[in-house]
């Protein structure tokens, strides 16, 4: 099953056989910062599912709402109104002390700066969530990770011995390690060189395909979302579109359309969705091309 936005389908109960397919999924999902005058609705009511074994892109101008709905979805943030599930775990309303257990024996990180820690080699980085964790890791999963990212003949450097390209991917065989349900990764290509960035986009594209893994990725480059099988676009807290089957070109023109509404609607400030809506006929429907 598919990512997809808000239909009928999001009043449907959530039963074993579509939980099978879903990752995670967001209802109502509403983010305010601060109160008063000053609040930012950083999410406005988002409906989302992510498909399972499915490499999931999140776009949309700066200030959407894009790491706000990541960090939602990964229960790093409290949510102020709707429902989160992880599979068919709500974990809206979870104690501090599950969540920290859901998310470190359920999701995988990648961040742009990789948080490697310095005094220890690459095999080590790779293995230390679930050594805190005290957790065995699976020797032959391991084995897998580390040779389908290339890591074999690197696993005894530390990060200083090892390049931008190298330390990414240590990065993401560390979220890979345990096998995760889920792997979020927020710019994961944003510190690299184009060449290294091609590499990491390749080895998460390898962890769908090959291992089966499902990844939800925040980027700002259209040419890394076309490694992905769907783009979500966020604009003003809201999912206002989606791409099947992305290519570079039509995800920049997609963003294109956004500076396009904030242009036209006040050079100086962001656009509102209602001024998206007006300028978009297709707001909220596909965009698949062949
Ligand atoms: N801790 C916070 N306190 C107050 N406002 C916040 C906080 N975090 C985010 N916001 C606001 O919420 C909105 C969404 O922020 P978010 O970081 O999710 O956007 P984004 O799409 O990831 O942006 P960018 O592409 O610039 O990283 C923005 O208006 C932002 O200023």
């Amino acid at each position: 099953m598919e990512a997809v936005l808000s239909t009928a389908a999001a009043e449907h109960t959530l039963g074993r056989a579509e939980a099978d397919g879903i990752a995670a999924r967001a209802r109502g999902l509403t983010k305010a910062y601060g109160s008063g005058e000053t609040t930012v609705l950083a999410l406005d009511s988002v409906d989302v599912d992510i498909a399972r074994g499915r490499f999931t892109a999140v776009m949309g101008p700066s200030g959407s709402g894009k790491s706000t709905l990541m960090h939602c979805l990964a229960g790093l943030d409290t949510v102020s109104a709707g429902r989160v599930w992880l599979g068919d775990t709500e974990i809206t309303g979870l104690r501090e002390r599950d969540l920290t257990r859901l998310r470190r024996d359920r999701i995988g990180f990648m961040f742009q700066s990789f948080n490697l820690i310095p005094t220890l080699n690459a095999a080590e980085n790779i293995t230390l969530p679930m050594d805190i964790a005290g957790k065995k890791s699976d020797e032959k999963w391991l084995d897998q990770v580390i040779d389908t990212l290339g890591l074999r003949d690197r696993l005894k450097h530390r990060p200083a011995q090892l390049s931008g390209g190298q330390q990414q991917r240590v990065a993401c065989a560390r979220a890979l390690a345990s096998r995760p349900e889920l792997i979020f990764a927020d710019e994961p290509t944003g510190n690299l060189d184009s060449r290294a960035g091609l590499e990491v986009l390749g080895f998460l594209r390898e962890a769908v395909d090959q291992l089966g893994q499902t990844v939800v990725m925040v980027t700002h480059d259209p040419g890394a979302a076309a490694h992905s099988d769907l783009v979500l676009f966020l604009a003003d807290g809201r999912i206002v579109d989606r791409m099947e089957r992305p290519s570079a070109d039509a995800v920049l023109e997609r963003m294109k359309r956004f500076d396009t509404v904030r242009a036209a609607v006040a050079p100086e400030s962001a656009p509102t969705t209602e001024a998206i809506e007006a300028t978009d006929s297709t707001e909220a429907t596909d965009t698949d091309k062949d």
